[in-house]
């Protein structure tokens, strides 16, 4: 559209003076929000001056209570009112800048007029208070922007449906005040708009998506009727991103109710904790929680044992040779994560309630305090009906009276009188007026010798003491490990509590290498749910009732034990799963084939809803097309339409020429403005090599699990760490068969090519493997 254009003038004049009225009040709220904020200041400076203290009488005491809910009730009024007031702040310092992206005109049924509905990043109201010169995207009538094309169309409200015809819908690119891009469009959200937007360089920052929202994508954003979400979509068809914005829609519509830290993203890995980490303060949003299922895992039994990751174990099993060990290493795995080993758990559970349960002995200073089997005594003379995990805390409690009992005794002992001798005068002085804050003020000193030496002898035991008390406390009489290993160690007790009376396959060598890991201190990824899912049927759950929505991204690398699992720590909340079947990379998710269908049994089919994308935004249709022809079932995959080089595969003889070879390719990406791009490879230990080779020759950034952030440049990553990311360009280090020999490893190559956005490069050190060859040949160049 020509600027001259009498439309784009009028425009840019709406322009010019919502963006003069946001301004004024952004400045009046700059203002107050400085007023509120030094009360606040000066509020809690002051705060015991205004507090008048006095503790003389009880009538004093009762005035001073008085005082002190007065004073805290005036701060925290303050403090409300100052949060408030910043939120709108971020919100308007936003909008300041870009007003508005959208704008539809809408005729009502049975209305005369038409309105003029623009849609911004948050509502903006005019002075009367009463005309929305901006609606928030979010805002039911923003719908129809989304969802219709002009013409007839509907959108819901709380109070029904509303039906009208679209006489407009125009989209803008505002920045700073002026219209850089404005057009009307048609049926889907401005084409020409996506490819502008998609034809950017990446970041290392996830962007909102908001002027772009694509139908489909809409729907994932706005439902709220079902318990269970389940997002399957293409490679780069949107999910992170349409699972963002559905956070922020669902903490705008909820916003009564729902905060930001009742919503909890589990992420691939912690560098794509920080990659998303922006799109919602960019919404002018509080971020939701953010987590990996590692973390959780590390934080509930890392100091247990040395907890495998999935990291390490793809790195293992990527690095195995076929044979024995890796055989029973996957049969270890896939029945560690199916549903069958949790029916077994659970079934076990049942019978420990009977008899089995194992404990560890209460022992001080090498002497038994209460053995294993007045444990087990005490514990199955309990009565039956309570549940294991009550019991288990009435044993506890047992215990506790136990132990004080045994420290009265133990006060007596001469080793108490020794310890007592050895106090320095500051212990002393520490310990004697800890008994006097015990006692009250009631004495001033101590009275006699004998009550002086009771009290130290107390005090000493019960120092003593404490770490076995804390150990009681926490229920690490439990002997989970024992019970764990008592499960593959006992052939006749596993048949009696698996759901089919069957054992696994490889049992006796699962079990093997189970034990054998565990008395290492070290606990196998596949094990560590099942492990804590035991421990947790016998000391009880530690499930979260404040999480409202639970958000699963990448859930087709969780196992269908791990999602159980997840489900039963947040009791209350819904979830949303997003997945790609086509990009399970980890052993257990061969588990997972068909797993659609496990996933609808997690809440049940009535409780779940299933939306599909199919389209996919990422990377160029010639990247989508080739990358789809190695996936069985790749044809509904459905490219978007921007252009780019087809991918190319370079053949190379030997490992000097791959290296020259990728060198000169990056400088010549470079030279073409792509300065996000990733050398991935098959496995970590290979990028330690890549590393080193190739880093005199070009600024190279190594990405292992632990980096914390994603950054911008070029990297070299391991395939499985390069989940949920994108590049500009991607480089596939070695694709060759030798390298990627295995059927298994299909879903990790397809994953790795799929995060090009607008080149994609495969280098191969000899043949190339078998999904290239599967490819159509017709959609890659070779050269050599
Ligand atoms: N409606 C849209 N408007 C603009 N960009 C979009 C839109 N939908 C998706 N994209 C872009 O497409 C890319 C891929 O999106 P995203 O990462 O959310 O996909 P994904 O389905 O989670 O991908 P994957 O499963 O491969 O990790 C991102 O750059 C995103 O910004």
């Amino acid at each position: 559209m020509d600027l001259n254009d009498q439309d784009w003038q009028d425009e840019q004049r709406r322009v010019d003076s919502v963006t003069r009225k946001i301004a004024v009040r952004k400045e009046a709220l700059e203002a107050d929000v400085g007023v509120v904020r030094g009360d606040v200041v000066e509020l809690r400076k002051d705060f015991w001056d205004e507090v008048r203290v006095n503790f003389s009488s009880s009538d004093d005491l009762g005035e001073t209570s008085t005082s002190l809910r007065q004073q805290s009730q005036v701060l925290s009024e303050r403090e409300r009112a100052h949060l408030q007031a910043s939120e709108t702040l971020k919100k308007l310092r936003l909008l300041v800048k870009s007003p508005y992206f959208g704008r539809i005109d809408f005729k009502e049924e049975g209305q005369t007029g038409t309105e003029k509905i623009y849609l911004g990043i948050a509502s903006f109201l005019d002075d009367d208070q009463e005309t929305f010169l901006v609606y928030d995207w979010r805002a039911p009538v923003s719908s129809l922007y989304y969802d219709w094309a002009p013409g007839p169309a509907s959108y819901e409200t709380p109070s029904g449906e509303i039906s009208g015809r679209m006489e407009l819908k125009r989209q803008f690119v505002i920045r700073d005040g002026r219209i850089k891009v404005m057009f009307d469009t048609g049926v889907t959200i401005g084409d020409e708009l996506l490819q502008q937007v998609l034809s950017h360089s990446s970041d290392n920052q996830m962007k909102s998506i908001v002027a772009t929202i694509q139908k489909e994508q809409n729907a994932v954003i706005r439902n709220d009727k079902s318990r269970m979400l389940i997002v399957q979509g293409a490679a780069g068809s949107g999910k992170t991103s349409a699972a963002l914005q559905r956070v922020a829609y669902l903490l705008y519509k909820y916003r009564e109710s729902l905060k930001s830290d009742q919503v909890i993203l589990f992420s691939p890995n912690p560098m794509f904790n920080s990659y998303v980490s922006t799109v919602l303060p960019e919404l002018g949003e509080e971020n939701m929680l953010q987590t990996t299922f590692q973390a959780y895992l590390e934080h509930r039994l890392g100091r247990d044992f040395d907890l495998e990751d999935v990291f390490s174990q793809m790195e293992t099993i990527l690095k195995a040779e076929e044979g024995p060990w890796l055989k029973v290493k996957r049969a270890s795995i896939a029945y560690k994560s199916s549903t069958a080993f949790l029916d077994t758990m659970q079934r076990y559970k049942d019978r420990l309630e009977q008899s089995g349960m194992k404990f560890k002995p209460v022992r001080f200073k090498g002497r038994l305090i209460v053995s294993e089997q007045a444990m087990q005594e005490k514990f199955y003379g309990f009565d039956p009906g309570i549940r294991l995990a009550n019991r288990v805390e009435l044993l506890k409690d047992w215990l506790l009276k136990e132990l004080a009992q045994f420290a009265k005794q133990e006060r007596k002992e001469p080793w108490v009188d020794e310890q007592i001798q050895l106090l320095d005068p500051d212990e002393y002085q520490k310990a004697y007026t800890r008994v006097r804050r015990k006692q009250g003020a009631k004495s001033e000193t101590f009275d006699d010798f004998d009550r002086e030496r009771s009290l130290l002898a107390k005090m000493v035991v019960n120092e003593w003491l404490k770490p076995v008390r804390k150990w009681i406390k926490r229920m690490r009489f439990v002997d989970v490990k024992a019970m764990y290993q008592e499960l593959f160690l006992n052939r006749d007790l596993f048949i009696s509590v698996s759901a089919d009376g069957k054992l696994p396959e490889e049992y006796e060598e699962i079990g093997r290498q189970t034990v054998g890991e565990m008395n290492e201190g070290r606990l196998p990824y596949e094990d560590v749910t099942p492990y804590l899912y035991l421990q947790d049927l016998l000391k009880g759950f530690q499930t979260n009732n404040v999480i409202r929505h639970v958000f699963i991204d990448e859930v087709q690398d969780y196992s269908p034990f791990q999602l159980e699992y997840v489900k039963r720590i947040f009791p209350r909340a819904r979830m949303t799963a997003l997945g790609d079947l086509n990009q399970g990379i980890y052993a257990h998710t061969d588990a997972l084939e068909g797993s659609l269908e496990s996933l609808k049994k997690l809440y049940g089919e009535e409780s779940t809803e299933v939306i599909s994308l199919t389209r996919s935004y990422r990377s160029t249709l010639e990247i989508v097309e080739f990358t789809r022809s190695m996936m069985p079932g790749g044809e509904s995959i459905i490219p978007f339409n921007r252009h780019g080089e087809k991918p190319r595969l370079h053949l190379a003889g030997g490992r000097e020429e791959l290296h020259r070879a990728i060198v000169g390719h990056i400088q010549n990406l470079n030279s073409q403005g792509y300065e996000h791009t990733a050398i991935i490879c098959k496995t970590a230990e290979e990028c330690e090599q890549v590393y080193e080779a190739l880093k005199e020759r070009l600024p190279l950034k190594k990405i292992a699990k632990t980096t914390p952030s994603f950054v911008t440049g070029t990297l070299v990553i391991p395939s499985y760490l390069a989940k949920g990311v994108e590049f500009d360009a991607v480089v596939i280090y070695d694709a060759s068969a030798d390298s990627y020999s295995r059927e298994s490893e299909r879903k990790l190559f397809y994953t790795a090519c799929t995060r090009a956005m607008h080149q994609l490069r495969m280098f191969s050190l000899g043949e190339p493997c078998r999904f290239i060859q599967d490819a159509d040949p017709d959609k890659y160049v070779v050269e050599t």
